[in-house]
């Protein structure tokens, strides 16, 4: 039987959570120190260790069938790889950024000027979008620092909480996109494969969904059960149990994480007590 190849960043800002996503839907691999290539003990999976600039070419290519890879890699070099599942984590955004002191009011400000950057095709098409005609100096890492050492007029790097820039004196004055890590797949792939894949996407989504809801339970006087569930989204509907004492119920349900606080305002002001909030592992819908 064939094994699915995926890859992932063999060190760096993607690897910790690219293992524990793999962990969670039950792929376990012993990685011994320094392996570029482990099979999984479980599973029909080859995980394959490299660098996540790589990893666009290894999927053009077909040498590996999959990937967790950063968005913005992928739309600086991996034209026409499909993205299959944004993972929800390394979000970031790739942004233009120029000396706090200089004047920025739109992209044709940069008109003539120097951009240091490691994304030269998504400045340039950036650009182009824009109709500017502009330097480019392609620096592999710390990007920030060129408009200090007198080599460019602005950048275009990754921006996450800012601090890089800040401690730069740069400041943000456009964002090109915004990026998180993907599941990304070879545009050849075998059915076989093919099959494997959609059981490790459907799995994936299982966890994903998981770590976006959160089970509440709580208790409440039965007068106040139908306020309570007209409050509450639930999977399909709420679940209510009789409590030992008379005239009171247990709610059980699911509160998605962006919406959480404003039902549990709404649970407490339509008479809930006992508000009991639980992680869900995984959600199989
Ligand atoms: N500060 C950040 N905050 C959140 N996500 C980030 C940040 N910097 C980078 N990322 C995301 O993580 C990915 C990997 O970044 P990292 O710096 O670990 O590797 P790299 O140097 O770009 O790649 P390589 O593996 O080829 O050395 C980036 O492509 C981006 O998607
Ligand atoms: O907005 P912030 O939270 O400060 O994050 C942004 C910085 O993080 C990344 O660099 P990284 O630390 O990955 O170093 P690298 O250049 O060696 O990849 C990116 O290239 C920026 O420099
Ligand atoms: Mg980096």
């Amino acid at each position: 039987m064939s094994k699915l190849r995926i890859a992932v960043q063999k060190s760096g800002r993607l690897n910790e959570d690219s293992m524990r996503i793999l962990k969670d839907i039950g792929i376990s691999i012993d990685n011994g120190k320094d392996q570029l290539k482990a099979s999984a003990k479980n599973f029909p999976v080859e995980v394959f260790y490299l660098r996540n600039g790589d990893i666009p070419q290894y999927l053009k290519d077909g040498v590996v069938d999959a990937a967790i890879i950063g968005e913005n890699v992928l739309i600086e070099k991996g034209k026409g790889i499909k993205v299959i599942e944004k993972l929800g984590f390394s979000t970031c955004r790739v942004c233009i950024a120029v000396p706090k002191s200089a004047k920025y009011t739109d992209v044709k400000d940069l008109e003539g000027k120097r951009i240091a950057t490691s994304y030269p095709n998504t400045v340039q098409m950036y650009l182009d979008e824009n109709g500017v005609k502009a330097n480019l100096h392609i620096i592999n890492g710390s990007v920030e620092i060129a408009p200090n050492i007198g080599l460019a007029d602005a950048i275009c790097d990754i921006v996450s909480s800012g601090s890089t820039l800040f401690k730069n004196n740069l400041k943000e004055v456009d964002t090109i996109l915004k990026s998180e890590a993907v599941l990304a797949v070879s545009p050849i792939l075998s059915d076989e494969k093919l099959a494997i894949l959609n059981t490790i996407q459907f799995r994936i989504q299982s966890v994903l969904k998981g770590r976006n809801s959160k089970y509440v339970l709580l208790n409440a006087p039965n007068d106040k059960i139908q306020d309570i569930i007209n409050v509450l989204p639930g999977m399909k509907s709420p679940t209510v149990l009789p409590l030992a004492e008379a005239g009171w119920s247990s709610v059980h349900s699911v509160i998605s994480k962006n919406e959480f606080w404003n039902v549990i305002d709404a649970l407490k002001a339509n008479g809930a007590e006992g508000i009991l909030v639980c992680p869900i592992e995984k959600m199989v819908l």
